[in-house]
């Protein structure tokens, strides 16, 4: 429970009106508030870590974990309220609803990322997401405008701010690639076997012309060639070129199926790649700055980077982020989805805090049969290199339309379960399709049966873990993890306890891919959504301190209270602060 603590007016009113100058103060006092203001402006106190959203009807911020600051703006001056929390604990109420009602063993390792379209943006589709499961909301810069996405973002901060929710957000960048434009205000259109469409680069301006498709790269016209084959989507639906006649091109659909707007396109030539074109482009093109900009101004917490060829472009965007931003905690997720980024592979993954198996531009670059061995190779590779994995595109594709999924897409989410992926994500299942909520429970409820199946099996297997520690201190705390998850598995304990300020010991544990549980203890809310998208983690905000004794004491009584842990529970502790291990039945 939170208390008042300080700034208490004469009145005892919990709020104290400060003027705007004390309010800038007292931001730059806690480096990592994040301001909502209201329905009206409030330059003073922008600075860089601020955030000003005219859309919130209060203004709220919150430090590092020690305090909570609240109020309500008037015309020149705040009402704050600074607040103590250090006697809570946060979690969200689906989880304490699932530890509660199922114990431990229950709880789902496999993390979820939804993509946020027109079928989820609304807040009660949001907020039944989150019930549902989804960890990580993914909006795709590809599509809808800022507004939008902004929108987007401010209804998932309201959800974890009033329900407790830690769900992060996750910006995807568009990426240099050639795309279709919209459909001129179709959701879809069906190209038949046999059609002939014209892919164009003019702009239409009253209207587009019947199975006219725009594209947008002016020297497609220039590039393609009679003959070559014309892939929607990575194969969804196949073109080949039949005729040029100046900025239009006459294709005749080879493999009919939909076309969506903004689908990506790619050409073969001699059944191999035309890749010339991609390598003269930047893998950040000058709109994804822009994105980028605007998702560093919206604090999210992870950005993917489309096309990464190198590990230079990930260095590159982690000063920009560091310059930009000082303290910001944002992640960068490498899309791993073009031949370059499994050329380089290892490199990209070392430079980046996480890789996304991009399967669906993946597939139009390389040979299909070739995805699911490149998809291992990435799962593994991540796992080795501590770095979170998302295995993403066309798991549930057929529930865009329907209300069950196939006996195949059924056994593709089961195979990324097998390879203790982190995380499994929805595309255009939960952005723009029939059945969001149906196809997230498919998703959990195979992670779940999977999980299970796998540690009713017993079958640990006998990953080589290789040190990744550049230091000493960092191989002491990988030592530590990697021997508290094989006591955990050996003496059956019941939880994992990690407290840890950066999340570093937690994501090592969460490595190992212990059989229990890890309650992640963080004291940063940022910290928290962060580690929302790590295989087996469940992130708690708490503040604590250096004394290992005095925070299991607190931690048992808050848990216990809540019913979250019960008497004589097995449990082994570890630390970001106190390099040791504890184990101990809950008191
Ligand atoms: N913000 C949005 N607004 C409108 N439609 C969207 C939005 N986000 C996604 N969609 C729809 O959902 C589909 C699948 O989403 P997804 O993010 O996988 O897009 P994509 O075009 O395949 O891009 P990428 O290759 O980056 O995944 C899109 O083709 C689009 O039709
Ligand atoms: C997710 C994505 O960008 C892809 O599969 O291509």
């Amino acid at each position: 429970m939170s208390q008042s603590l300080q700034f208490l007016t004469p009145s005892r009113s919990p709020y104290l009106t400060l003027p705007k100058q004390t309010v800038t103060s007292l931001y730059r006092r806690f480096p990592v508030i994040k301001l909502l203001i209201g329905k009206h402006s409030f330059p003073a106190v922008k600075s860089s870590s601020s955030d000003l959203d005219a859309t919130s009807s209060k203004v709220g911020a919150v430090d590092n974990g020690q305090t909570v600051v609240t109020g309500v703006l008037s015309a020149d001056s705040v009402a704050v309220r600074v607040q103590s929390d250090s006697g809570s604990l946060e979690v969200d109420t689906v989880t304490e609803a699932e530890l509660k009602e199922n114990g431990f063993r229950s709880t789902r390792r496999t993390k979820l990322v939804c993509t946020i379209g027109p079928a989820t943006c609304g807040f009660e589709q949001l907020e039944s997401l989150a019930v549902g499961g989804m960890n990580v909301a993914r909006i795709n810069m590809c599509h809808g405008t800022r507004e939008w996405h902004r929108r987007v973002i401010e209804r998932v901060r309201r959800l974890n701010e009033e329900k407790g929710f830690a769900v992060a957000i996750m910006m995807d960048t568009e990426g240099s690639e050639i795309h279709m434009g919209e459909l001129g205000g179709a959701p879809s259109a069906k190209a038949e076997d046999g059609e002939i469409w014209t892919f164009s680069v003019r702009a239409f301006d009253s209207g587009l012309p019947e199975r006219t498709i725009i594209v947008n790269y002016d020297g497609f016209a220039e590039d393609v060639k009679v003959g070559d084959e014309l892939l929607v989507d990575g194969g969804m639906v196949r073109f080949e070129v039949t005729e040029k006649i100046g900025p239009d091109v006459k294709c005749r659909c080879t493999d009919p199926g939909l076309l969506l707007p903004r689908a990506n396109l790619t050409f073969w030539r001699d059944g191999s790649l035309v890749r010339e074109r991609n390598a003269m482009l930047p893998t950040i093109s000058s709109k994804d700055w822009l994105d980028i900009d605007f998702g560093i101004a919206e604090g999210v917490d992870f950005i993917a980077i489309s096309f990464v060829k190198s590990a230079e472009v990930i260095n590159h965007l982690k000063s920009y982020i560091a310059a930009r931003a000082r303290d910001s905690d944002i992640a960068v997720i490498a899309k791993i989805e073009s031949i370059d980024s499994l050329k380089n592979l290892e490199e990209i993954i070392r430079a980046s805090d996480g890789a996304m198996v991009a399967r669906g531009d993946l597939g139009a670059q390389i040979p299909l049969e070739q995805v699911p061995s490149a998809q291992q190779r990435v799962v593994k590779l991540c796992r080795q290199l501590n770095k979170p994995v998302i295995v993403a595109s066309q798991l549930l594709e057929s529930m865009i339309e329907y209300p069950t999924p196939t006996r195949a897409e059924v056994a593709d989410v089961s195979e990324a379960v097998r390879q203790r992926a982190d995380a499994l994500m929805l595309s255009g299942e939960s952005a723009m399709g029939q059945y969001p909520e149906k196809a997230l429970a498919v998703l959990r409820n195979v992670s779940l049966r999977i999980e299970r199946w796998w540690r009713e099996e017993k079958r640990y297997e006998a990953m080589e873990l290789p040190d990744v520690g550049t230091s000493f201190a960092d191989s002491i705390s990988e030592e530590i993890c990697n021997s508290a998850a094989k006591m955990a598995n050996n003496l059956e304990v019941d939880a994992l306890f990690v407290y840890t300020k950066t999340g570093h010991m937690a994501s090592l544990l969460s490595r190992c891919r212990p059989d229990c549980p890890i309650f992640a203890f963080t004291t940063t809310t940022s910290v928290r959504r962060r580690l929302n998208l790590q295989w087996g983690l469940i992130p708690f905000r708490l503040s604590f301190s250096d004394d290992m004794e005095s925070n299991l004491n607190k931690t048992f009584s808050l848990l216990k209270a809540r019913g979250m842990i019960k008497s004589g529970d097995l449990v082994i502790a570890v630390s970001d602060m106190l390099q040791s291990i504890q184990v101990m039945n809950v008191p």
